[in-house]
């Protein structure tokens, strides 16, 4: 588990993120989509421009039509007259022009008598027509007017009649040939931006314009305008779009408040290191007193930190009791036990493993098939598995007795744990069927020395052979304690004297160490029991 304060940092940092990330997303989205839909209104409106132009174009096309309809003399009255009337009945044609071998002949106004040749054409566009950009109309005078020529005749129309499109905000539309050659402005506009336009520049902006282009059979054309104008919807989408931030940022800061509480309360500590197993069993050697050798040992949890230290059980066993927490821990420990210890039980028929079960464990017995697949799973035999409980596990006398019941039928034997330090142990002792019974540490303390509770230990000593149980002395830590248990006839010790709760590895090293010296003819010794644990790495 990470310590309070990283913790603390952690959190905060992340709720720092959490505040800031939404609306900074948000902002971003809105620039993103902002651009996107003003670009699309840019592609729109050079749409609209090609439709206009198209429509100047048709209409001019309907006066070659109409003039190549009849065959005229040419330039006499009456084909001046038709000429004049279709430029007053179109609203695109300003003035039409009639030529004979490549020389103005007459135009919609009368005859002309200078010598006014055709020209070369600006662009030539598909279906036989061709431009000419910048015609001087010669009675007229004024402006340079755009000229469509199609047979012998060219029509003239003013340049910005083919981009008058009424726009909905502030921008310059433009018309191109295919092949680059700027037609038409709406309005003046960055050069060198409109002849890249023109020559086919895609879609996209710079530092201070956005623009987007839209090609026909005939024309290219392009809108241009203010990145302003794109910003000016961002903040319109913003504002929108803020409580929706603002909103998700509250949620996310609700997230980090509720995990970091999740990691900082006991409780939630606990829980998350359950969900990710961060436990350990250490096993605690437990000697036979008669022989010297190791018969088995207590399996005791510990919570492994991050940094490789272990919390002791005292520090979170109650806590687990209290929250409920206690029954995932004990399937935990079961089947880390099964994990650690399966092929040693399997191999050493005669060693047990004791596994601590919890007071509400005990009473519900739901614990049991648990530990029973984990077993059978593993082929270690149940009869290697003892279970200790403490007094408050025997209270409720009829459910302990079916829990009890249940696990000795599957060969299990049950020890009563911590004996003597709680409530009613005589009548617990004498109505339910237990197996072993633990003598606490204090009593074990006690041994040898004025206490009051040394009068108890031969007591409970001579209750527990009359009832026929097998006895443990928990916390030998003196050689004159061993001596007076074995002379009263206990049959099992466990304590420092021994050795501390250890790893697996280092308990597999001291069963192997301890039992192959056992084995050999005995030293002075051997027949005190009293021979000193390896050295081994305690935990205890
Ligand atoms: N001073 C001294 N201490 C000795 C000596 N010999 C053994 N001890 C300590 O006494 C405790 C014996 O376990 P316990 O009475 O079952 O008492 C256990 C048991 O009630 C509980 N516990 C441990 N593991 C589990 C578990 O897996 N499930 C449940 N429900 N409770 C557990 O936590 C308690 C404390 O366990 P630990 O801290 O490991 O402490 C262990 C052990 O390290 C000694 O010679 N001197």
């Amino acid at each position: 588990m990470m310590n309070r304060r990283s913790i603390v940092v952690i959190a905060t940092v992340a709720a720092i993120l959490a505040a800031v990330i939404p609306l900074l997303s948000i902002a971003g989205y809105a620039r993103h989509r902002a651009i996107q839909v003003e670009t699309e209104h840019l592609k729109a409106y050079s749409g609209w421009t090609l439709q206009r132009a198209e429509q100047n174009f048709s209409q001019a096309r309907h006066v070659f039509d109409m003039l190549e309809q009849d065959a005229w003399a040419a330039c006499s009255p009456a084909h001046i007259a038709r000429m004049r009337e279709l430029t007053i009945d179109s609203q695109s044609v300003d003035e039409i022009g009639y030529f004979v071998d490549g020389q103005l002949a007459c135009t919609s106004w009368g005859p002309v008598q200078q010598d006014i040749g055709i020209g070369v054409p600006s662009a030539t566009l598909v279906d036989g027509y061709a431009l000419y950009l910048h015609i001087t109309p010669f009675v007229t005078g004024g402006a340079p007017l755009l000229a469509i020529s199609r047979g012998d005749y060219n029509v003239l129309m003013k340049h910005e009649r083919l981009v008058d499109v009424l726009t909905d905000t502030k921008m310059t539309l433009g018309l191109a040939t295919l092949d680059g050659q700027l037609i038409a402005m709406s309005r003046k506009a960055d050069g060198a931006l409109s002849q890249a336009l023109a020559r086919g520049l895609a879609d996209g902006h710079d530092q201070d314009l956005m623009y987007a282009s839209a090609e026909n059979t005939h024309f290219r054309a392009f809108a241009i305008t203010d990145r302003s104008t794109a910003f000016d919807r961002m903040d319109q989408e913003l504002l929108l779009l803020i409580p929706l931030g603002a909103g998700m940022s509250v949620i996310l800061i609700g997230l980090v408040v509720w995990i970091s509480r999740q990691h900082l309360s006991p409780q939630g500590a606990l829980q998350l290191a359950i969900k990710r197993k961060a436990f350990v069993t250490h096993y605690q050697p437990i000697i036979e007193l008669a022989t010297g050798q190791c018969a088995g040992a207590e399996a005791l949890v510990r919570w492994r930190q991050p940094d490789g230290s272990f919390v002791p059980p005292d520090m979170f066993i109650p806590l687990a009791e209290r929250t409920g927490l206690i029954e995932p821990l004990t399937d935990l420990v079961i089947q880390r036990v099964v994990d650690d210890l399966a092929s040693m039980l399997r191999r050493e028929p005669s060693m047990h493993v004791a596994i601590n079960i919890a007071a509400c464990d005990m009473q519900s017995g739901r614990f049991l098939p648990v530990l029973s697949r984990a077993l059978r799973g593993a082929g270690v035999a149940p009869t290697q598995v003892w279970l200790e409980a403490t007094e408050s596990g025997f209270m409720d006398v009829n459910a302990a007795r079916a829990t009890i019941d249940q696990a000795r039928q599957a060969g299990h034997a049950i020890a009563i744990d911590d004996f003597g330090t709680g409530y009613s142990s005589l009548s617990l002792l004498q109505t339910l069927p237990l197996d072993a019974l633990k003598i606490d540490k204090s009593f074990v303390d006690a041994i040898g020395t004025q206490a009051a509770t040394s009068i108890v230990v031969p007591h409970i000593i001579s209750m527990a052979h009359g009832l026929r149980f097998r006895i443990v002395a928990e916390g030998v830590e003196t050689a004159a304690q061993e001596a007076y248990l074995r002379e009263a006839g206990v049959q099992f010790v466990q304590g420092w004297l021994y050795s501390k709760a250890l790893p697996l590895e280092a308990f597999l090293a001291f069963y192997k160490a301890r039992n192959q010296r056992r084995t050999a003819p005995p030293p002075d010794t051997e027949a005190t029991g009293l021979t000193p644990p390896p050295a081994s790495p305690s935990a205890g």
